[in-house]
């Protein structure tokens, strides 16, 4: 099909009116397109990131510079953090941080008061998020397979150590699944165990 002079750029201008129309009048269409743009630009600095990981190899360190990257992301947003009683936060000691789970925007949260030497617990999918997947390997993430319990409990069990040997704090959310509900999911037991064996 033979389209007549000028078709694609009468179709670009009916697309550019098609955007800010969906912006303003839809909003799960607008959410798609916050949603898209959080994932685009943290796989994009995921992208600046990776090379100055790399320099140090995989080492919980490297989860400092993520951090710093990622701190910017709220103020794009709108959102306006809060923070209190940080100082239960020990200031030199192998812990568990255990958190709820609503939604990939936790991030931010999460980064706001990320303690020193301290990484998340993630499922093993996210390892193959592209760039983001490889920054967080870098950082010292640790993966797991929820589909197999008993590799899960392995992993869970050499990071126990891990804890203990070198000063590293692990963040868990042990409803192991994000929940937008509002409600709690029950407790999968893998923080606990790991405290215990820490
Ligand atoms: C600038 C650019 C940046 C680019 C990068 C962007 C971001 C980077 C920065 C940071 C990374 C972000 C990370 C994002 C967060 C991602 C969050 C997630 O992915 S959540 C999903 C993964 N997390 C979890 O699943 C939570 C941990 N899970 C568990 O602890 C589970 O218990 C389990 C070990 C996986 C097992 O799960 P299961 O479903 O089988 O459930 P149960 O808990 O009921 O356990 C069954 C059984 O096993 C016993 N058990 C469990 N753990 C242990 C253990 N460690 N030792 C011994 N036994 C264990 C448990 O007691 C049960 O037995 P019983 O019933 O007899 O008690
Ligand atoms: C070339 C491959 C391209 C892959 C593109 C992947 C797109 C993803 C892009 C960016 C990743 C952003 C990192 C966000 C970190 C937050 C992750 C997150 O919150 O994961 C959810 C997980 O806790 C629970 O998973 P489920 O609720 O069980 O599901």
């Amino acid at each position: 099909m033979e389209l007549w002079p000028g078709a694609w750029t009468v179709l670009l201008l009916l697309l550019l009116l098609l955007l800010p129309t969906l912006w303003f009048c839809a909003p799960s269409a607008k959410y798609f397109f916050k949603m898209a743009f959080y994932n685009g630009w943290i796989l994009f600095l995921a992208v600046l990131a990776i090379p100055v990981c790399a320099v140090r190899g995989r080492n919980v360190e490297n989860m400092k510079i993520l951090r710093l990257m990622l701190l910017h992301l709220k103020y794009l947003y709108g959102i306006r953090v809060e923070v209190r009683g940080t100082h239960h936060f020990p200031a030199s000691q192998p812990y568990v941080v255990v958190s709820n789970h609503q939604s990939s925007l936790d991030l931010l949260g999460m980064m706001e008061v990320l303690p020193g030497r301290c990484v998340p617990i993630a499922k093993r999918e996210l390892l193959w998020a592209g760039s983001a997947g490889l920054a967080c390997w870098l950082a010292g993430v640790i993966f797991i397979d929820r589909k197999r319990t008993g590799d899960a409990i392995s992993v869970m069990s050499e990071v126990a150590q891990t804890l203990l040997t070198q000063d590293v704090r692990v963040w868990v959310f042990p409803e192991g699944t994000r929940n937008h509900n509002g409600s709690m999911l029950p407790f999968k037991r893998g923080a606990f165990h790991l405290a215990v064996q820490a």
